[in-house]
């Protein structure tokens, strides 16, 4: 693994993925070095590794080990094992002291006046993530208005009179939250719009309300997915629908179920526009100290990554619906990952996107957790249910269904060989049973791992 440019090179065994702090970012910290334990009775420092079995051992180890002292000082060195162990908490302490003040200079500057000039948000959909989003939002600013947008009259009486979205019944809503089914109303005067409505739904709805939007008010898509017919995603289909290219447009993405959010645990998520100053007020008007925005300007690998991801899903809950192992599992979305960054590369989207909080950190969280519809879906897939049965039943989206048949058509366009992906768009349309798709992918030639 190569060394972390943060920690130095003898931190070559630490994962060091800065997950919040890009790397240019943090002060260097002086190397905290492991290393592996050698059996021997009286490890000497020089050669005093860590592969401690258990954690008493560990400790007696840690308490031993030490940075080896430099050589000119090893011979005279007189300091004892604790002494070592105290100068080696004082760098972390160090270390850690210099990361908060960091952030709290960065915070500080950070910090514009977004909040204090916004004084009315609208969200498209009253689902559940339009739901979680308005409850954020609002709660960041008791008197900012947060219009809900909603299709369904009892939704929003029970919005207005209870303060309640049936997709959360345990959660009152903040009291600056009013929903209405009068998309003008709703509109009228909106400092920055949240899209919330699925994306097969988007194009006409969209159209439906493009005469009362304002056309320079901001959307931030929340929505995650392909248009099936026109694989367009909502970078597209937003300008397009409101007949309006220069609609101001980010994309808000990454790993974030609605009931988490609405519990207020911690979440992370990247805002993608091209528009600099549009993703840093995005940025300031959702972040919390429960939820964490980064900003990106690759639209296209922050949406490519998130419609994606919900194909991979059901693919994910298909090998749990068959019982095919964790072997199977991982192998299964280690290929998906590689099928996602080869087409969004191909589509001028940034490897790192990829592999970053919206493409990696979405995929993890879709395909390993039951919260997820679109795994909930492949479960129900794998173990043998029918399409038809399994929509029948679900009040809620799964966006990898339709998008998984965009995707086909798009790894053609960008001639993109996605076994995977292209097995769950075959399983979709009934040509494929779950078993003969995975006997297929595993007569698939071996290739080389790129
Ligand atoms: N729920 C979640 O945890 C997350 C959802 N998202 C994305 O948010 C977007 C919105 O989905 P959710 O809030 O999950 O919705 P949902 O699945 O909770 O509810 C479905 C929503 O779609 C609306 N709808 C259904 N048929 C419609 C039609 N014909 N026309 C217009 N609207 C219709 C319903 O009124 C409802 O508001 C999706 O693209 C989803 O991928 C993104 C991150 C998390
Ligand atoms: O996008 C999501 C989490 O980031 C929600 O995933 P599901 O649509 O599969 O529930």
């Amino acid at each position: 693994m190569a060394a972390s440019p943060l920690l130095g090179p003898s931190s070559a065994f630490i994962t060091s993925a800065p997950l919040f702090f890009p790397a240019a970012h943090i002060p260097k910290i002086s190397s905290i070095t492991f290393h592996h334990h050698q059996r021997s009775e009286k490890p000497s420092p020089l050669h005093l590794h860590i592969t401690a079995p258990n954690i008493d051992s560990y400790r007696r180890l840690r308490a031993a080990s030490a940075d080896p002292p430099p050589p000119d000082a090893a011979e005279t060195s007189t300091i004892g094992a604790a002494d070592r162990s105290k100068d080696r908490r004082k760098v972390v302490k160090l270390a850690w002291d210099k990361l908060v003040r960091w952030s709290r200079s960065w915070r500080s500057k950070a910090r514009t006046d977004v909040l204090s000039t916004t004084k009315k948000v609208v969200v498209l959909g009253g689902g559940s993530f339009g739901t979680a989003m308005a409850a954020h939002v609002a709660e960041k600013k008791a008197q900012l208005e947060v219009h809900m947008l909603v299709r369904d009259r009892q939704v929003c009486q029970s919005i207005n009179d209870r303060h309640l979205n049936l997709y959360f019944p345990e959660h009152k809503l903040p009291e600056n939250v009013i929903a209405t089914t009068d998309a003008k109303a709703a509109l009228c005067g909106a400092d920055y719009c949240f899209h919330a409505v699925p994306v097969q739904f988007s194009t006409s709805f969209l159209e439906g309300v493009a005469a009362y939007v304002d056309p320079g008010l901001p959307f931030i898509s929340l929505s995650k997915g392909l248009e099936l017919n026109t694989l367009r995603m909502m970078s597209q289909i937003i300008p397009q629908a409101l007949k309006n290219p220069r609609q101001p447009f980010v994309a808000l993405s990454g790993p974030s179920f609605a009931s988490e959010l609405m519990n207020k645990l911690p979440t992370a998520l990247v805002v993608a526009s091209k528009d600099k100053k549009l993703t840093n007020a995005a940025q300031q008007l959702l972040s919390s100290n429960h939820l964490r925005i980064s900003t990106c300007s690759d639209v296209t690998g922050v949406e490519i990554a998130g419609a994606l991801k919900n194909v991979l899903a059901i693919a994910a809950g298909i090998v749990v619906g068959m019982d095919l192992g964790n072997n199977c599992m991982a192998a299964l979305v280690a290929q998906g990952c590689s099928e996602i960054r080869w087409l969004a590369t191909k589509m001028g989207a940034k490897p790192t996107t990829i592999t970053g909080l919206s493409g990696t950190g979405d995929i993890m969280l879709t395909c390993f957790v039951d919260l997820s519809r679109n795994r909930t879906v492949g479960i129900r897939l794998g173990s043998g249910e029918k399409l038809d049965d399994i929509l029948g039943s679900m009040n809620q989206v799964a966006e990898g269904i339709s998008t998984a048949g965009a995707v086909i058509a798009l790894a053609q366009k960008y001639k993109v060989k996605m076994p995977v992906l292209t097995a769950v768009a075959r399983i979709i349309d009934n040509e494929l049973t779950p078993r003969a798709a995975v006997l297929e992918l595993m007569s698939l030639p071996q290739v080389e791992d790129v």
